[in-house]
């Protein structure tokens, strides 16, 4: 049997051998490992800890906070502000930038994050998890600002998400391919289990909250009618669907076997591009799928190249299998 190989050994290589992170990136993804073990561990605990129900405040957002969020969001920046490795820190739990307190040494590097991704599955005991960007912060002694953080996803440095599900499964990218490491309980280490990571540019699987028909736009309309008919319709081809209801769950299930998320814009919020945040949601996904041979774009333009104006900005996501989301993005063009 092969070796095991731990998150730490795969990023040295990737550091020594491939040259593709400093030091610094390493040390700073070993940071974000550790503290998505931690969330793990209290995830895990579920009403046997006081992890579960609403915490009662709201966030910026708008939307009421599960006590996990916030959990999650403390351990995300207790476990990083003492690093060395950061500048600051941007969270959908946090209305503002938190910049890395002066009594400890500042870093290059910005971290955002979903620090709990599928709130609304958290009492339910269904697949959550946490999700990831990285991005360097620009040159110059001025101290860190929001406008900052406003990159296009075309400039992360390393993006990824931590899935608590049966297994807890960290899924990475620097840039050179998608890896993915298995929680080793036992050892309390994250272990490598599948690298270079490829999904097929076909598939019969969508992902998409059928609820929400009646508010969607025509093209997402025609799109998703298509695959309805099936065989019998112009696809040809008959289309299986599922929603779990937490993008880090639906999108792991595209990364180990294809398929295509949509969460479009819809007439609900016709003021809003969409539900899902680009900073901290889309472009690391958008990022990881494509590492791994897909496509994400917003229906009309390439995720990774939209030029964010807003920390909490929202964008519409249509990610996954490179033919189906170059389909649906077509039919936003009038093809
Ligand atoms: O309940 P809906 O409308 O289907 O939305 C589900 C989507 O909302 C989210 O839960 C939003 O993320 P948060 O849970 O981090 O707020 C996504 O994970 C998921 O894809
Ligand atoms: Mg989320
Ligand atoms: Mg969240």
């Amino acid at each position: 049997m092969s070796p095991k190989i731990s998150l730490t050994r795969y990023l040295v290589e990737q550091q020594r051998i491939d040259g593709h992170i400093p030091p610094e990136l390493r040390l700073l993804i070993e940071v974000v490992a550790r503290a998505c073990k931690s969330i793990s561990q209290a995830v895990n605990k579920g009403a046997l800890g006081d992890v579960m129900g609403t915490a009662g405040s709201e966030n910026v957002q708008g939307e009421i906070q599960k006590k996990l969020d916030i959990i999650a969001n403390e351990v995300l920046i207790e476990a990083n502000e003492w690093g060395g490795h950061l500048a600051a820190m941007a969270s959908e739990e946090m209305d503002s930038i938190y910049v890395v307190p002066n009594r400890y040494p500042q870093g290059e590097y910005l971290l955002m994050f979903d620090p709990l991704d599928g709130s609304s599955n958290i009492d339910v005991n269904v697949s959550i998890g946490t999700i990831f960007s990285v991005l360097k912060k620009s040159e110059g002694d001025r101290g860190v600002e929001e406008s900052d953080f406003l990159q296009a996803g075309n400039q992360q440095v390393a993006a990824g998400y931590c899935v608590y599900g049966p297994q807890t499964t960290l899924v990475l990218t620097v840039g050179d391919g998608v890896a993915m490491f298995t929680l080793d309980r036992e050892q309390g280490s994250f272990v490598l289990t599948e690298e270079n990571v490829t999904i097929p540019d076909d598939t019969q699987e969508f992902a998409i909250n059928m609820s929400n028909m009646r508010h969607w736009d025509e093209p997402v309309k025609r799109y998703i009618d298509e695959c309805l008919e099936g065989k019998d319709g112009p696809r040809g081809k008959n289309f299986n669907m599922r929603w779990i209801a937490s993008m880090v769950a639906d999108v792991h299930r595209i990364l180990c076997r294809g398929g295509v998320f949509l969460y479009p814009w819809d007439k609900r919020e016709p003021e809003k591009a969409g539900k899902l945040r680009l900073m901290y949601e889309a472009n690391p996904m958008s990022w990881l799928i494509e590492q791994a041979g897909g496509a994400a774009t917003n229906g009309k333009q390439r995720i990774l190249d939209l030029q964010p104006t807003r920390l909490h900005e929202r964008v519409s996501v249509m990610l996954g299998s490179k033919n189906e989301v170059e389909r649906v993005t077509a039919y936003h063009s009038g093809l």
